[in-house]
């Protein structure tokens, strides 16, 4: 159990008696109140964390409990009992924020961690706790500040001869600064991808072997395989990690024209994700080649064991397998890794990884454009003013409070 803020101190000392010395493990017996040696609620290694050395900032200490639901109970009534009430969800993390133990990227880089399933998730989420986003949007904001002092002076000094070069330094470095939020925005949504995971969605006519593929893919008979031509109708959707990366595979009902209505909704729905997916999965088999491929996709002939699969369609190379007899497979498998890793791979730059950060940036490159755009030196100095404040969003340094409660809602509670 973990416990912040003002008053740790007393309450830690009814419980468990004299403070121990900071940051050293304790193993304490812990009463109702100590003082009086009423009610033995448990037997405890006790963390002391005077302020500001602790994850909040504040005094906080920490309890390592023999976790039982009662003893969690006992010990929880004796908190409040002295004083404390229960922590909402992110609340320490939020108090850190408020602390400046960490900035806003920082905090969402902590949700992260906490949610990554994958390597690169874990490492991205990694970086960004490790400030890899903030020293990025802190370094604009510092840049920016240094033009806007200029623009200023040019503005509270319009008499004055400032040498020409100000000015034209001025509109060079702005434009540096939207070239490189530019880039940062056009990064292909690899951190994003990265964080919620890449999509991958399997399409064909019925009885390609769709169905055969994913539960190959998967190690598991997730989805019913039959010779019935339009045996699935739901989009049946299963994680899997393909090179470090989390990516959900979509299964989907086979195309083709019908009068069933619910298999005609099964088509509706494959043809959703044709259109959401990272990267579709067109597969086809020998006895039945397409005309056309789908720009961007992974063609795929299956069932090889009856038919040789051709080495083109239209140009575009084939991969030929055959589920039956495992032929083809292992490269198939290759080429979906490779596919991944193109998706989420990147420069080393750290990448933008939420829609709130795209948003900010973005609305920064517009003030940067327009200020740009302008010839009044007042308007260029408002421009500016305004991009500055959309990077201070980005790291939580003005106008938050409306997202804070958006950023820590998602943590879980203790955290
Ligand atoms: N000969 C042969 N048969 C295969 C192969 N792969 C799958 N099949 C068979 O083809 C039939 C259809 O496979 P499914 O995986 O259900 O095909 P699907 O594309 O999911 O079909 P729908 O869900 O109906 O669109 C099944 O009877 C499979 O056993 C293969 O490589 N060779
Ligand atoms: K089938
Ligand atoms: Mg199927």
């Amino acid at each position: 159990m973990r416990v912040s803020g003002n008053g740790c101190a007393d309450i830690l000392t009814r419980l468990a008696g004299k403070l121990p010395p900071p940051r050293r493990a304790a193993l304490r017996r812990l009463w109702r109140d100590a003082s009086t040696s009423t009610d033995h609620l448990d037997d405890a290694l006790v963390l002391w964390f005077p302020a500001p050395r602790s994850y909040t900032g504040e005094d906080s200490f920490e309890l390592h409990l023999h976790a039982g639901p009662a003893v969690i109970t006992a010990v929880a009534d004796a908190l409040i009992d002295a004083g404390a009430r229960p922590a909402e969800p992110g609340e320490f993390t939020r108090r850190a924020f408020m602390h400046g133990r960490i900035d806003l990227t920082e905090a969402e880089g902590i949700a992260d961690l906490i949610a990554s399933e994958t390597e690169a998730q874990r490492r991205q989420a990694l970086a960004q706790l490790d400030g890899g986003l903030s020293t990025l949007y802190r370094g604009w904001a510092d840049r920016l500040r240094i033009v806007l002092a200029q623009q200023e002076a040019l503005i509270d000094f319009p008499d004055e001869d400032l040498p020409l070069h100000v000015e034209a330094g001025l509109l060079a470095e702005i434009t540096s600064l939207r070239n490189e939020i530019t880039a940062h925005i056009t990064d292909g949504n690899r951190g994003e991808r990265i964080r919620r995971g890449l999509a991958f969605a399997i399409i064909g006519p019925p009885n390609a072997g769709k169905s055969s593929l994913l539960n190959w893919l998967a190690e598991r008979d997730a989805a019913i395989v039959s010779p019935i031509a339009g045996t699935t109708r739901d989009a049946i959707e299963i994680a899997i990690v393909l090179a470090d990366a989390k990516v959900t595979l979509v299964d989907t009902a086979g195309l083709r024209e019908t009068s069933d209505p619910i298999e005609a909704e099964g088509v509706r729905r494959a043809m959703f994700h044709v259109e959401h997916s990272d990267c579709v999965i067109q597969m086809f088999p020998s006895d039945e080649l397409p005309d056309t491929l789908l720009p961007d996709s992974i063609a795929v002939c299956n069932k090889i064991d009856i038919i040789p699969a051709p080495d083109l369609i239209n140009d575009t190379p084939v991969l030929g397998i055959s589920l039956r007899t495992g032929d083809g497979l292992a490269r198939l498998h290759a080429a979906l890794e490779e596919k991944a890793r193109i998706l989420t791979a990147g420069n080393g730059a750290p990448p933008l990884t939420r829609a709130r950060h795209r948003a900010a940036a973005e609305a920064a490159l517009a003030n940067l454009d327009e200020a740009l755009r302008v010839d009044w030196p007042e308007m260029r100095g408002e421009e500016l003013r305004l991009a500055m404040r959309s990077l201070g969003r980005l790291t939580g340094e003005v106008g938050v409070e409306d997202i804070l409660d958006t950023v820590f809602g998602q943590f879980c509670i203790g955290k």
